[in-house]
């Protein structure tokens, strides 16, 4: 580098396409507005030509009303979801730089993984993600890796042994062959899918056996639910289950597995130095509330803080395992720009999920999110901290607020000294992760992880930025970090539900991105923030436009202007526009057609389930009547569902009260539906007596093509992932009664 000349760690570039993109945006406004004045226009008049209007228009005032207010609704929703399109930057690291001023000074790096429950996150998935996080392209005694398990299961335990063992061969194997992905399942198959194995030789023919000979006692102990007897009398730290009672009471286990001060038994193969390793289960107590993965992760703060004390933390969840060895050193190279890297306080990349099918039944990639809103929200200052691939300043997770003059020091001159041997070091670390530690700090309030909101993430991340830390988004096209997404339409609609109550409490909680936030955030992430905390929001209004316009085109009663109107024209661009843009977002970020039509289904489907349950439990909540859960999302299926699930045939299987209201408002449009096609055939005037109802008709036949794989799984299958014949039952009836109920009206 010459003198004075300063080479940045990073560069940022603006998206292309934003003007046109703008010119669109506004256009569409416009078109919001005039819809907004036809219906105020028509509420005017009917309340002052009182006179002698049809008795039918006094009712009609209400419907109105609430037409008029789920329009003004959605148009205000739309314009929030605005400001994360309105400048979109991509971030690109130059880790050649990095190596050449800081190979030698490289900050110590501390991974943590959680996992809950060894039956939904099974031990093998766990350790191929703790494997593929020991085997980063990074100096091994910068590197440690904390593994917290709220299942405190043995199994998982011995499995983490287990790994240690294998890792000795996995970590010389991956690095001297540089292969890639580091995760030994996910290598495996991709070696299965190419069969270009020539090169490693009987090297790969070792390495696979000793993972087969190491999967299989792991699989047999998880069968069996027990550790072998032998394993058991080998390794000490068994006998820290002797006072175990259970998953919800018991002592904190620890165990610092691998560590540089048991130097004979933490070498590779050819006697390098591994990773740091430490197993983790925090005391669990049944009159403390252990406050999910949030108090996980402030255990793994405090405990991590006298073994290794990394500045930088990097968080995965247990299912995401890393794509790409190199990404510590990309991400150490927005930290350590010698600019802009004091003020980053998170650097967050995508939730890519491995398991997604071609097109998506799930809409499970969220791809308008993670490829367009995210790099919207990072030109204002940031992306939300989504709970897994993300890497921290070990200070601004602490709470610590930014101030103009705080500059990052990554040269240790307090390097952590550790006195005393490991057993020592063990008993101090475990007294960290008692429930009683947290009694009387600020743990969960301003340090750490906040407690009492569901998504933990989104609420720290925001937190963070209000005390002046900004986030980058980092999103290259080899994934950094890939997991399991759910893979049945209850898991899916549960999860959002957990996601969307979640942040509507933060909405309404003293970091509340519409006021508190205010002038302490950019606008734009202002607005975004509040386009995810309002997601549960939207149920009111979808609700209303999936039964009002259907039941009055069954009384033949016009709530659209009709097609030859030249109000029509603002309702058609907007419908059009907003429909084409949509699709073209979609393909653009690499989906299908039938993948976009897939997320159009399932956006409905949260809509009118998971986030009406949401805001109702959002709403009991606050008087006191309920209490937020955890549902852990399960990460393995049934042979039988998985096979469905690669077909891509949607899953229900059980009765659950969403579907319920899911297959009532299919039924109750079908029905409409089919009244409209009888009466076309047998009135005279066929369709043409539709034209005032042109564009209800529409939506009503919308709302029924939408709804095919419902109709389906409610009649017409036969298979176990059928909807329950309780289900078609209830939601009949329902939708009967609904249908019926406009002669009374
Ligand atoms: O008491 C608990 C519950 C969960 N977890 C872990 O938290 C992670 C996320 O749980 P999961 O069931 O997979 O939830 P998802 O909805 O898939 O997770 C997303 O949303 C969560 C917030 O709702 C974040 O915590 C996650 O990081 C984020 O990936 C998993 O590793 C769990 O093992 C714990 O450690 N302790
Ligand atoms: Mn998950």
């Amino acid at each position: 580098m010459e003198r004075g000349e300063y080479y940045p760690l990073f560069e940022t570039k603006m998206g292309r396409g934003r003007v046109v993109y703008r010119l669109f945006a506004i256009s569409l406004f416009v078109a919001i507005c005039l819809i907004w004045l036809h219906r105020f226009n028509h509420i005017i008049t009917i309340t002052t030509n009182h006179t002698q209007q049809e008795e039918e228009d006094d009712r009609g005032i209400w419907v109105w009303l609430g037409l008029l207010a789920a329009e003004l609704w959605f148009g205000f929703y739309w314009i929030l979801t605005q400001a994360f399109r309105w400048n979109p930057v991509f971030r690109h690291p130059f880790k050649n730089r990095l190596s050449q001023r800081y190979e030698h000074m490289l900050p110590e790096v501390d991974i943590f993984v959680c996992t809950a429950d060894p039956e939904i996150e099974p031990p093998m998935m766990v350790i191929n993600t703790v494997l593929s996080v020991m085997a980063y392209d990074y100096p091994t005694e910068k590197l440690s890796v904390y593994l917290s398990d709220d299942g405190g299961s043995e199994i998982t335990f011995y499995a983490l042994l287990e790994a240690s063992n294998f890792a000795k061969s996995w970590i010389p194997f991956c690095k001297r062959f540089k292969i890639e992905p580091r995760s030994p399942a996910a290598y495996f198959n991709t070696i299965i899918d190419s069969a270009d194995t020539t090169n490693l030789g009987h090297e790969l023919v070792a390495i696979k056996k000793l993972y087969n000979e190491m999967e299989r006692r792991i699989e047999d102990a998880t069968k069996l639910k027990r550790v072998p007897k032998e394993a058991r009398l080998k390794h000490g730290g068994f006998s820290q289950w002797d006072s175990y009672t259970s998953k919800r009471d018991h002592d904190t286990i620890l165990q610092i597995i691998l560590h540089n001060k048991d130097p004979n038994n933490s070498k590779d193969v050819h006697g390098f130095i591994l990773p740091t390793l430490v197993y983790l289960s925090r005391e669990k107590r049944p009159q403390y509330h252990h406050n999910f993965k949030a108090g996980a992760m402030n255990s793994l703060l405090r405990v991590s803080s006298i073994i290794s004390n990394g500045k930088v933390i990097l968080n995965v969840d247990c299912d995401m395992y890393s794509n790409n060895s190199e990404t510590i050193r990309d991400v150490l190279c927005f930290f350590m720009d010698e600019k802009k890297g004091h003020q980053i306080g998170f650097v967050q990349s995508p939730q890519i999920f491995e398991n997604v099918t071609k097109n998506d039944i799930y809409g499970n990639a969220l791809l308008a999110i993670s490829e367009v809103e995210f790099h919207g929200a990072d030109s204002w200052g940031g992306p939300m901290y989504i709970g897994t691939g993300c890497f921290h300043k070990r200070e601004s997770l602490c709470g610590m607020k930014f101030s103009g003059e705080y500059k990052h020091k990554w040269k240790s001159e307090n390097d952590l000294f550790i006195e005393g041997n490991l057993q020592e070091l063990e008993e101090k670390a475990k007294g960290l992760a008692n429930c009683s530690y947290e009694e009387n700090t600020q743990w969960g309030k301003e340090m750490g992880l906040k407690y009492g909101c569901p998504v933990e993430d989104v609420i720290t991340g925001l937190s963070m930025q209000i005390n002046g830390w900004k986030s980058v988004y980092y999103n290259p096209p080899r994934k950094p970090f890939l997991g399991i997404a759910p893979t049945s339409l209850l898991e899916v609609l549960i999860q959002h539900k957990r996601w969307s109550e979640g942040d509507f409490q933060i909405l309404l909680s003293k970091y509340s991105p519409a006021w508190h936030a205010f002038g302490k955030i950019p606008l734009g992430l202002q607005m975004g923030y509040c386009s995810y905390c309002l997601w549960a929001a939207n149920c009111l209004a979808t609700l209303y436009y999936s039964i009002i316009p259907s039941f009055y085109l069954i009384k033949g009663i016009s709530l659209f202007p009709k097609i030859s109107s030249c109000w029509f024209i603002p309702f058609a661009y907007v419908i059009i526009g907003e429909t084409v843009y949509s699709l073209l977002e979609f393909l653009l970020c690499g989906g299908t057609f039938k993948g976009w039509w897939n997320e159009q289904r399932i956006w409905l489907y949260k809509r009118t389930s998971s986030y009406l349950y949401a805001l109702s439990d959002t709403i009991l909540k606050l008087f006191g009547f309920s209490d937020s859960a955890f549902t852990i999302t399960a990460k393995v299926s049934q042979e039988e569902v998985s096979k469905r699930h690669e077909k891509e045939i949607m899953e229900f299987g059980t009765s659950s009260p969403l579907f319920t209201i899911l297959a009532t408002l299919a039924l109750f449009n079908l029905f409409c539906f089919l009244n409209v096609l009888k009466d076309a055939i047998l009135r005279d005037g066929g369709f043409g007596a539709y034209e005032k109802l042109g564009l209800q008709v529409i939506l009503c036949g919308f709302l029924v093509l939408i709804n095919l794989p419902l109709y389906q799984g409610l009649f017409l299958r036969k298979d176990s992932g059928k909807l329950p014949s309780s289900v078609a039952l209830k939601s009949s009836t329902l939708a009967l009664a609904l249908f019926l109920s406009y002669i009374f009206v």
